[in-house]
């Protein structure tokens, strides 16, 4: 109670006494010299007249002089009482909060009803003002939670505090243009901001139809979210139990199920395990129009790039029919998925981050002829800070890296990968000796 009288305080605005048939008029014209304060009521009645009223003005102009002049209005003045609720979010916080805290917290990502805030340094150490203020700002929140720590674990998501309401569940329903996804932020990933690259996989890139193997796949944003727009199917798997429990109930929750199916496994298996089951016409997890993938989404920016290995020699002469357009041996004739890897950069510079997200994958591959030339699309997603940013890089995968003969996982990695070498440099002969005859 103490902290919400603080913020009481007498403030006397001009005001305009105009007929109510005037008043929308007024304000549209003058919109610039209306008060802006939150839940404060500037048009007000005058005691015993029907036909006028009162607008509350921040400040008097020339222009709105000359107004009230030409038209014979009147000026008034009122003084009115402003309290905790009739400030901003972030006056109050200037107010509350000691000078030494730096800049004041102006944002917070929204999860559902779920407030997710980065108070680090001093900020931390008032989280719970902060989080109350929030809470009490924004009547759609349920709860305020701040990170605690760096997010290292492997399934990316945050510790969490609970900072001001309802600390019973975190689990909550995103709406994403009209898709809506169950979450809970202590068990899984989520991220609102990549909803624009979402939105531009589905699109630009994603066509009716089209089969995506959406290798860490989180809760479903982007296969659910696919399969409802643009009635594209999806293999969606993602290591964490919990991600594979929320999108099991989002694809129910979105009406899905025929387009989407879940898998709960490690990335590099599940898409050897895909790949494989096209060889085995008794298997039944994978519906059949499914078996063969168009795109692979690879959004776990840590380390995506390195599952890339997963690739290697992953197609063989078995499952050969389905990944080519015909059947000749003519490679020009594959329809290899299209990979989208995300990953993080020192570089703010596109043209060295393309250039270091080449190596990084030509080695991940062991295919050191990968080069800017095979790069269909390279984009900076976001910064995350200074010193990171996040960048996607769409390429199809090379023949070379998806039919070459080396049998990866039996081998040690120093061996598979002089194998793999040796394998490139005969694939590389015989490419040559093709073109020359
Ligand atoms: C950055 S999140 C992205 C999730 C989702 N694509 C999204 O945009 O919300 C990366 C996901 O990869 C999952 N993950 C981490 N290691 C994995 C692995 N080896 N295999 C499969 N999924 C993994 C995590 O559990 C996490 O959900």
């Amino acid at each position: 109670m103490r902290l919400i009288n603080r913020f009481d305080r007498d403030v006397t605005y001009p005001a305009v006494i105009l007929p109510v048939r005037e008043i929308s008029a007024f304000q549209k014209a003058f919109y610039n010299n209306l008060i802006q304060v939150p839940k404060l009521k500037t048009v007000l009645a005058i005691e015993g007249s029907q036909d006028k009223k009162k607008v509350l003005i921040a400040r008097k102009s020339e222009a709105i002089d000359k107004y009230v002049n030409e038209k014979e209005y009147e000026y008034s003045e009122e003084k009115v009482q402003l309290t905790y609720q009739n400030l901003s979010m972030n006056e109050v916080l200037k107010e509350l909060l000691p000078p030494d805290v730096g800049e004041v917290p102006s944002g917070y990502e929204t999860v559902g009803d779920v407030a997710h805030m980065n108070l680090m340094g001093k900020l931390f150490d008032h989280r719970y003002v902060i989080g109350q203020v929030v809470l009490d700002k924004n009547p759609s929140l349920r709860t305020v939670v701040t990170k605690i720590g760096q997010i290292e674990s492997t399934y990316r998501f945050y510790d969490l505090e609970c900072i001001a309401g309802d600390s019973s569940t975190y689990e909550t329903i995103v709406l994403e243009d009209k898709v809506r996804y169950k979450v809970d932020v202590s068990k899984v990933y989520w991220c609102s901001k990549l909803g624009h690259e979402r939105n531009r996989m589905i699109d630009t890139i994603l066509k009716e139809g089209d089969v995506l193997c959406d290798m860490f796949c989180g809760i479903g944003p982007l296969a659910v979210k696919a399969a409802v727009k643009k009635k594209v199917k999806a293999i969606a798997n993602d290591l964490n139990p919990a991600c594979f429990e929320f999108l099991k109930e989002n694809i129910r929750m979105n009406k899905v199920k025929n387009l989407v199916v879940p898998f709960n496994m490690d990335a590099r298996e599940f898409v050897r395990m895909a790949v494989r089951k096209s060889n085995d016409p008794a298997q039944k997890e994978i519906p059949k129009e499914m078996l063969r993938f168009d795109h692979c989404y690879m959004n776990l920016p840590v380390d995506a790039v390195e599952f890339l290995d997963a690739f290697v020699g992953l197609f063989n002469d078995a499952n050969y029919k389905i990944w080519s357009s015909n059947e000749t041996n003519d490679q020009k004739t594959f329809l290899l998925p299209m990979v989208h890897v995300y990953g993080f950069s020192y570089f703010s510079d596109k043209d060295k981050a393309l250039a270091y997200f080449v190596e990084r994958i030509g080695k991940a591959m062991n295919y050191p002829e990968f080069s800017e030339k095979d790069v269909l699309h390279f984009h900076n997603i976001r910064d995350v800070s200074p010193q990171s940013h996040m960048y996607g890089t769409s390429f199809r995968v090379p023949f070379e890296v998806a039919f070459s003969k080396v049998q990866h996982e039996n081998k040690s990695e120093e061996e598979s990968k002089d194998q793999i070498y040796d394998e490139f440099e005969d694939k590389s002969r015989m490419k040559k000796q093709k073109i020359e005859e």
